[in-house]
């Protein structure tokens, strides 16, 4: 059983409370873009590609119900701009954005409004089904890469934060690399960090290991080094929230230890990203911007205060690893690339052997 972060008919959109798990499901109903920007904002639906797919099929419920009158065109750009800033580290918004701003440009120019409307949903319902089939592609890439690596044995591996169905449309990321070699009966064992102080790890993907019978421990993220030391790591895998030109990568804030880690221990550190959490406008990761979340996301959990009353917070949700620490690849739907072929890959001047 894969858990379904979202559920969408036509005219008809819920989300899954991601902030009520593991211990409610609880799926609420999305009637407006506004909703969709609050259930972004909140992180009661999160993960790079959630974020995109919930705030455009919000638009597809909008518009569906005539939204936007005789001036869709309007309507669609103001509200991809209220989606976008929601959350601004990941690029999947932005880049959806984009493209469907551009597409609903060129269809405005020879279709009437309710034609326009109904092409327009249709390219964002589009959006579930090639974000699951990037998904498995990245699992069976990332899978091979590893495994060629390791001939015989099962492997172990070590993620970070949540990158599975909870974080996606489907099947997931880095967690969906998971989903493949445990499908392969090649993995061993994964172990997830809790990823403080949302706790993706312990919350979410842990949800997911234990729903689907994956092997899976769970550790702190202070565990992560010692576990990379004793535990016989075959590599970390973790997801990503925007990868810029030159293969840099914005991720859950912990991932640059991460890395530094791995590369103290040998251990290859591979990035699993559709192309759509990618942005090549981007020259390095000194460019991104990195959202800091509210002090109480850090100060308490389920509103019980865990640190002193009055005491300052940091609490930046992302942070940024240098492409030199990627050093087993970022795992695309295109194939697995080094950090220094990634525009070439992604431009289609260089394809997967
Ligand atoms: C495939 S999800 C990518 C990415 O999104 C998560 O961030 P958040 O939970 O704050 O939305 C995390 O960084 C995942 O690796």
């Amino acid at each position: 059983m894969t858990l379904e972060s979202i559920r969408y008919r036509a005219g008809s959109l819920q989300i899954l409370n991601q902030l009520l798990l593991p211990h409610q499901t609880t799926y609420e109903e999305i009637h407006s873009v506004q909703d969709a920007y609050e259930a972004i904002k909140s992180m009661k639906v999160r993960g790079a590609p959630a974020i995109a797919i919930v705030g455009c099929l919000s638009l597809a419920v909008e518009l569906r119900a005539g939204a936007g009158g005789d001036d869709p065109v309007t309507f669609i750009r103001e509200s991809l701009c209220h989606l976008t800033s929601a959350r601004p580290t990941a690029v999947n918004m932005g880049r959806a954005a984009r493209e469907l701003m551009e597409f609903a440009e060129n269809e405005s120019m020879e279709k009437n409004s309710e034609q326009l409307r109904e092409s327009v949903i249709s390219w964002i319902e589009d959006m579930l089904e090639r974000d699951v089939n990037d998904n498995k592609k990245i699992g069976n890439y990332g899978a091979q890469h590893i495994l060629s690596g390791v001939p015989r044995d099962s492997v172990t591996i070590l993620t970070h934060c949540n990158t599975g169905s909870l974080a996606t449309a489907g099947y997931g990321t880095a967690l969906g690399v998971v989903r493949s070699l445990h499908t392969l009966g090649r993995l061993k064992r994964v172990y997830c960090t809790e990823t403080r102080p949302y706790n993706q790890g312990s919350r979410l993907t842990a949800y997911e290991a234990v729903a689907e019978g994956i092997p899976a421990t769970l550790i702190t993220d202070s565990m992560a080094a010692l576990t990379m030391r004793e535990m016989n790591i075959t590599a970390v895998v973790v997801g990503a929230d925007r990868v810029v030109a030159n293969g840099d990568t914005a991720n859950k804030v912990g991932t640059y230890q991460l890395a530094i880690s791995a590369k103290h221990h040998g251990i290859p550190f591979y990035v699993a990203a559709p192309s759509t959490s990618c942005d090549l406008s981007l020259e390095s990761g000194r460019d991104i911007i990195i959202e800091v979340r509210p002090p109480e996301e850090l100060t308490s959990i389920n509103g019980i205060p865990i640190a002193a009353p009055g005491i300052e917070v940091w609490n930046p949700a992302f942070d940024v690893t240098p492409h030199q620490l990627i050093t087993g690849g970022i795992i695309t739907e295109l194939g697995v690339f080094l950090p220094s072929e990634l525009q070439a890959a992604l431009t289609g001047r260089l394809t997967a052997l």
